[in-house]
């Protein structure tokens, strides 16, 4: 996993690796602008290019100076728009921009007067490197700054980004003003969670992490709670199959769902489980929606509950469930559920009654969030699956704040009620009740069609069944579903994704995964 920085983690980073490892600031500088060079070269070539580096007057700045300086000695033709004057910069970055001055390296100071004077050098410039700013962005851009980025992004040229994309702001995700448009970024030393957060992933074409030669001592010292999932890591997760086992050693899963018009997504829900893995498969649902389901899926067990006219669960299924969950290893609950009082009733009953590890998701979630203190009465081990429409029912909060905040609000609520929260979106997230974060890579928006979420479901219930934890099951589920969502659309289209393409492609993935 890769930790995922803010911005005063990665200052914190470099501030230990200078006091305490004794590595000067301006040879982690000049190995972030040597390293950006070698990637430069790697990506497009070089050869016979003009190359403009736009510098503010920042560390970011600085970089950009050390970029152009060996661009210079590689014989390649750089010149540098400042942002300000040299003799307004400051410590390494003051430096770096001594060095290229007397090196002979043309340096513009420029002011918005003098800006348009550039417009010629811009448009014979093959490449344009932002070095603007990085990390200490802290307001949107204007006057100057907002007037450079844009002649950056209409000169229509490969615009490099050093560590973000200019008018980025490095955590949130957020674009704050003027932004720089960039075809290839280089975060350097750690990614930051922007790098990986719409709409801010939205601006940095190719993002390719650099290392800079701060100690990995100085980076573990920040304890940082953010990391991107890697495939390697969802390996080392899965259970592999013993030769002497039997079904019984994958656990026995409950599926509760379903109701008149939505038995589907309840069995959408027991294949996912049975396709993750899980030995056998029950699938409770109204006893009017029995006879379809008891004929497909052909591999689920069925247990028809009591239900209301509305043809939804009853208040008084709870028991046969309860009696039903004795020898389970994992329940999944909510696909196709509806908000039925009576459904919210049979919650109620239920929920707190439960011994194994549960997920919860969609009219599952919207019932928690109807019955307050619901959630703080179960007493084993839960995972949530919302997507930010339900997160924010959940906290009584609307989806754009949710969106806005993304890490922090399921942060904030898995440790709240010490539970597995799932967020759905852009990168789908899993929080953990004790603070960390995983950040899940895969996924695209293809998969946003009826059902996937329920065969989500399903692969966490069906991994939950199989002893993985709570945490454990939703980080390997995110990642596998989503995988499995990327080979579907790439084989296929994202646009005609529907979710039994997942179930059918599922093993294949798994496959790939367990090599
Ligand atoms: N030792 C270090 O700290 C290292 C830092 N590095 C680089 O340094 C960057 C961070 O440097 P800085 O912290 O100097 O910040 P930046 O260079 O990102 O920003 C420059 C300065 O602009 C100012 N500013 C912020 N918002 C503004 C706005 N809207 N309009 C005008 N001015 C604004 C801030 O005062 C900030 O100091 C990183 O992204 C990375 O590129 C690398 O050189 C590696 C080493
Ligand atoms: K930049």
């Amino acid at each position: 996993m890769q930790k995922v920085a803010t911005a005063q983690e990665m200052q914190a980073a470099d501030r230990t690796a200078i006091e305490q490892f004794k590595i000067p600031g301006l040879i982690l500088m000049e190995n972030a602008g040597r390293s950006v060079v070698d990637l430069m070269f790697r990506i497009t070539g070089l050869t016979d290019k003009k190359i403009t580096v736009l510098a503010g007057k920042g560390n970011n700045g600085g970089d950009g100076f050390v970029i152009a300086r060996h661009l210079h000695q590689a014989g390649v033709a750089v010149h540098v728009l400042l942002a300000g004057k040299v003799a307004d910069l400051k410590g390494d970055a003051r430096t770096q921009a001594d060095i290229a001055v007397a090196l002979g390296i043309p340096v513009a100071e420029l002011n918005e007067r003098n800006l348009n004077a550039q417009n010629h050098s811009l448009r014979h410039s093959h490449i344009l490197v932002d070095a603007l700013f990085g990390t200490g962005l802290s307001k949107p851009a204007t006057g100057l700054y907002a007037k450079l980025i844009q002649k950056i992004n209409t000169a229509k040229k490969y615009v490099v980004a050093v560590d973000l994309p200019s008018g980025i702001d490095a955590d949130s995700g957020q674009i704050l003003g003027p932004c720089v448009k960039a075809y290839l970024t280089a975060a350097l030393a750690l990614f930051k969670r922007s790098h990986l957060m719409h709409p801010a992933a939205e601006c940095m074409g190719e993002v390719v992490k650099l290392d800079i030669g701060i100690p990995g001592q100085a980076v573990e010292a920040q304890n940082i709670p953010i990391t991107l999932v890697e495939g390697s890591d969802i390996t080392a997760l899965l259970p592999k199959r013993k030769r002497n086992t039997h079904k019984g050693t994958y656990g026995h899963t409950l599926v509760i769902g379903g109701s008149r018009g939505k038995a589907g997504a309840a069995g959408l829900t027991a294949l996912a489980a049975l396709r993750a893995g899980a030995g056998l498969v029950t699938l409770a649902i109204p006893a009017s929606c029995n006879a379809a389901l008891e004929l497909h899926p052909l591999e689920a067990m069925t247990l028809p509950l009591p239900e209301t006219p509305a043809g939804t669960i009853a208040s008084d299924a709870a028991d046969l469930c309860l009696k039903n969950l004795k020898n389970k290893s994992a329940l999944a609950i909510g696909p196709g559920l509806t908000t039925h009082k009576e459904v919210q009733d049979f919650l109620e009953t239920l929920l707190p009654e439960v011994a194994c590890p549960v997920v919860i998701d969609a009219d599952g979630l919207n019932s928690l969030a109807k019955i307050p203190g619901l959630l703080a009465k179960m007493k084993t081990e839960v995972v949530l699956t919302p997507h930010p429409k339900e997160m924010a029912r959940l906290i009584n909060s609307t989806t754009k704040a949710v969106q806005a905040h993304r890490i922090e609000t399921a942060q904030e609520f898995a440790q709240a009620h010490g539970v597995t929260v799932l967020l759905k979106g852009a990168p789908t997230l899993v929080a953990l009740a004790d603070g960390r974060v995983r950040l899940n890579p895969t996924g695209n928006p293809g998969m946003a069609t009826g059902g996937t979420g329920d065969v989500l479901t399903g692969m966490i219930a069906g991994f939950l069944a199989q002893g993985l934890s709570g945490s454990d099951a939703a980080i390997a589920g995110a990642y596998v579903h989503g995988l499995t969502g990327d080979r579907v659309a790439d084989e296929l289209s994202e646009t005609s994704l529907i979710a039994g393409d997942l179930l059918r492609a599922l093993p294949e993935s798994l496959q790939q995964i367990l090599a």
